[in-house]
């Protein structure tokens, strides 16, 4: 999961450099490998800097001063496709037929196709295994279709248009046509958030700021108003003369990522009308009862609810509230440590639930102790505070999820791309609870997890639920897509790349991509140094380029 954001301020004189980077640290918790900025200016020139790493260490205030000008995207990216190489950061960049820039949150299912069309018809390069790389290029292509040398909002419309009809999967973009303006879209199925707002301009005047992003707690933060969601397959274009929108694919099932709500999105966001902090007390709620059936069918009782921070916390409270227990903070969180289930291997993100959770003996010492956690995925977390609140004397631990179990790969830009990695897979409850050290683990159903986030928009007519189901809204992904996918992916084969050099993941990229070529790595193509780039080859990625 990633977020994006564009910003355009109506008075190009202000930099908005550090207003996008203030509203990427906000969106910090959907991204953590790497991040980036460009920014456009005066001439319509671009200004980058990405790399690899949190927000707060990849911008000082010098590589925010170099990022000139009133309108730039953002993003911050956790993989789902390629690699964690520095070279896959995000936003990308292509300086035909126009210079655009990207950001990209999703994944797409069609890339061996995609990347084939790019190579045989269009004849345009991609420089990595990226699929946000592939999906600007045939954006550019389709704008290149136009042969026109200065193109208008109907061309573009067309471009994101026919851009719908060749990708398949999830994305939410935002894009920047230099000196011309900031363009937004959003799949057909609108699987991936993606909401816009404004506000009266900076520095006066009758106009108006405007902002994209992929949540509207970046709009609270930064003074922007009357938020709304952008539809799925909807294009909408904003220059400084206003803004123009237009649906632009065929109606599809509207059917968004019931995971941004379970552990995803900040509680403080509000997703396609639905509050996510509200969504996650229903869980919670619901939860208390399918808890109470279990227990009492299995004769157990609880003394106290101690949630696993971050994410469970709000549903913990209510589960708790509801069945009258205690609610306790037993685990204590290490503020300065990331969210753990992002990180890019096992090995980090085993070691990492240690670094970060401490569970206080005084509140599980002899006592019958309910962990509630919003999901277990691979069950790395709650194997480890299973361990620990054992090891600090409980008597019985029970987990309880808020999301049922989790049994299918994530296709759509959730980097769960092996079955035999989900603990759920091919296993009963009771074997789950075997495999992470459980007495016993009780899951919220599905039926029940849908109605607590539905209830507050019953316009929402689907999910995608498919890590719980198995059915996947876009069609177009079968056993033979799993088994690639797991042949990329997996964490046994990230871990032999890794080991291997990037050459290991990207051969088995599609064939259109020739990463062969002797004596070019692609750190050397998109890095630092080589003839794209401007000077400043010793700061990391901090360059502009010249579209003169
Ligand atoms: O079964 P697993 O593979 O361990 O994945 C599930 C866990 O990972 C997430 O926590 P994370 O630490 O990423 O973030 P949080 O602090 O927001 O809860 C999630 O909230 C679960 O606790
Ligand atoms: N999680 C995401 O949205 C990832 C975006 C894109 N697929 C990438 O890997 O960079
Ligand atoms: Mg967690």
């Amino acid at each position: 999961m990633c977020g994006i954001l564009g910003l355009l301020l109506h008075d190009p004189s202000i930099d908005a450099a550090s207003e996008i980077c203030e509203g990427l640290a906000l969106l910090q918790h959907r991204g953590q490998d790497a991040c980036g900025i460009v920014t456009c200016g005066p001439k319509g020139r671009f200004y980058q800097c990405k790399a690899n790493g949190m927000v707060r260490d990849v911008f000082d205030a010098s590589a925010i001063a170099r990022l000139s000008g009133g309108m730039g995207v953002g993003h911050v990216r956790y993989p789902t496709a390629g690699s964690s190489n520095h070279a896959e950061a995000q936003p990308f960049y292509v300086n035909s037929p126009y210079g655009i820039v990207m950001a990209h949150n999703g994944n797409l299912i069609n890339t061996a196709n995609l990347l084939h069309m790019m190579d045989a018809v269009a004849h345009r390069h991609i420089n990595t295994t990226s699929d946000s790389e592939l999906l600007l290029n045939i954006f550019a292509d389709n704008l290149q279709k136009t042969g026109k040398f200065r193109i208008n909002e109907e061309d573009i419309f067309t471009a994101v248009g026919g851009l719908m009809q060749q990708v398949k999967g999830a994305y939410a973009c935002v894009a920047m046509l230099a000196g011309f303006g900031i363009i937004a879209f959003r799949d057909p199925n609108g699987i991936r958030p993606l909401g816009m707002g404004w506000r009266k301009a900076l520095g006066g005047g009758a106009g108006k700021d405007w902002l994209f992003a992929s949540e509207s707690v970046v709009a609270d933060a930064s003074g922007f108003g009357d938020w709304e969601d952008v539809r799925p397959g909807e294009a909408i274009i904003i220059t400084r003369n206003g803004v123009t929108r237009r649906q632009v694919s065929a109606p599809a099932t509207f059917a968004p990522d019931i995971f941004e709500y379970v552990y995803f999105a900040r509680p403080d966001s509000v997703l396609d009308g639905v509050s996510v902090y509200r969504s996650r007390m229903a869980m919670g709620d619901a939860l208390a009862d399918e808890v109470k059936r279990v227990l009492d069918e299995h004769k157990l009782s609880v003394d106290v609810v101690i949630p696993v921070p971050d994410t469970s916390r709000v549903a913990a409270l209510n589960l708790a509230q509801k069945l009258q227990l205690p609610y306790r903070e037993g685990f204590i969180k290490n503020r300065y440590v990331g969210r753990t289930f992002i990180m890019p291997g096992q090995q980090m993100r085993r070691k990492n639930v240690r670094k970060k959770l401490n569970a206080m003996a005084l509140e599980f010492s002899g006592k019958n102790v309910l962990i509630v956690d919003d999901s277990i995925v691979r069950g790395t977390t709650s194997k480890e505070i299973i361990q620990m609140a054992k090891d600090v004397g409980a008597k019985k631990v029970i987990v309880a999820s808020c999301a049922p179990p989790i049994r299918h790969v994530n296709v759509y830009g959730i980097d769960m791309p092996s079955r035999v990695e989900l603990v759920a897979h091919n296993r009963t409850p009771e074997e789950i609870a075997e495999a992470i050290g459980a007495d016993l683990v009780i899951f919220q159903t599905l039926p029940d997890l849908v109605a607590s986030v539905r209830q507050f928009n019953p316009a929402l007519e689907a999910f995608d639920c498919s890590v719980f189901t198995g059915e996947y809204v876009t069609g177009g992904v079968d056993e033979a897509y799993f088994n690639s996918l797991e042949d990329l992916r997996s964490d046994n084969m990230k871990r032999q790349a890794e080991g291997g050099g990037l050459g290991a993941l990207e051969g088995k990229g599609g064939g259109a991509v020739k990463h062969d070529q002797p004596g070019e790595s692609k750190e050397m193509a998109m890095g630092c140094s080589g003839p794209m780039n401007g000077a400043d080859s010793t700061v990391g990625l901090h360059n502009s380029f010249s579209l003169s």
